[in-house]
């Protein structure tokens, strides 16, 4: 299952008159198999991007549109199997434990799952991964900013999407821990999904597939750092 994200000439403003648009005639095409991270300028316009490429918010014109595996599927028919979303707020349960936040997508799935997704199994390999098993039966509360961070990665993975959208997905974690999700990030892009995610973090724009640079609203730059 593989999914190229085209945005074709996307315009977009927040406010009402005067506002200055948050998005002026975007053009990217984001390829599966790849780690793209959108940078830019606080701003810029990278939350408003990812954000519609979600279904969480609406173009003023343009399109988006998801080809391949996904060909077809419209923005309020994506759901945790077809693509995974960390937005910046998290949004993580505050009544269900560390274990249960991640789980949930298994709860809310309304599509049969493979054996494999179904699987309890499958939580406590993600918590591992991101290094939450410790916190498995505590609340999102009694957890830092970063392992709250770790923990929406972790579900937003947990049942293997084709398409990951990340916002900011390392601003709230120290170095050492930087590392762990952008080896995360990075392996999972290598099983061919599509990862996208913004960040202003030089040690994540590095490591980056494609970097695509925003400022007032429009693509300035597109450098792809790793051959194909
Ligand atoms: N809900 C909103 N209402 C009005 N204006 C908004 C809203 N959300 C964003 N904007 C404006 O749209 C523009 C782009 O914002 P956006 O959040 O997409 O930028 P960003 O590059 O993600 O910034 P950051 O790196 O700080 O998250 C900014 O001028 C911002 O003030």
């Amino acid at each position: 299952m593989t999914v190229t994200i085209e945005v074709v000439d996307v315009h977009k403003t927040h406010g009402g008159i005067g506002t200055p648009p948050a998005l002026r005639g975007v053009d990217i095409e984001f390829l599966p198999g790849e780690l793209t991270v959108l940078a830019g300028p606080s701003g810029s316009g990278k939350t408003t991007l990812l954000s519609i490429m979600g279904g969480h918010d609406h173009v003023d014109s343009g399109s988006v549109s998801f080809g391949d595996s996904l060909s077809g599927v419209t923005a309020p028919e994506l759901n945790w199997r077809r693509m995974g979303y960390l937005p910046q707020a998290l949004v993580l349960l505050d009544e269900l434990t560390i274990a249960q936040n991640v789980q949930l997508p298994v709860q809310l799935s309304r599509e049969p799952l493979p054996e494999h997704l179904a699987d309890e199994k499958n939580t406590r390999v993600w918590l591992e991964r991101l290094e939450l098993s410790h916190l498995a039966d505590r609340f999102p509360a009694q957890t830092s900013g970063g392992e709250q961070q770790r923990t929406a990665l972790a579900r937003a993975l947990r049942l293997e999407p084709a398409v990951l959208l990340a916002d900011e997905p390392t601003g709230q974690l120290d170095a050492g821990r930087v590392g762990i999700v952008l080896d995360v990030l990075i392996e999972y892009a290598r099983t061919g999904a599509t990862v996208v995610i913004t960040s202003h973090d030089p040690t994540v724009i590095a490591v980056a597939d494609t970097v695509i640079t925003m400022a007032d609203g429009e693509v300035v730059s597109q450098r792809r750092q790793r051959r194909r």
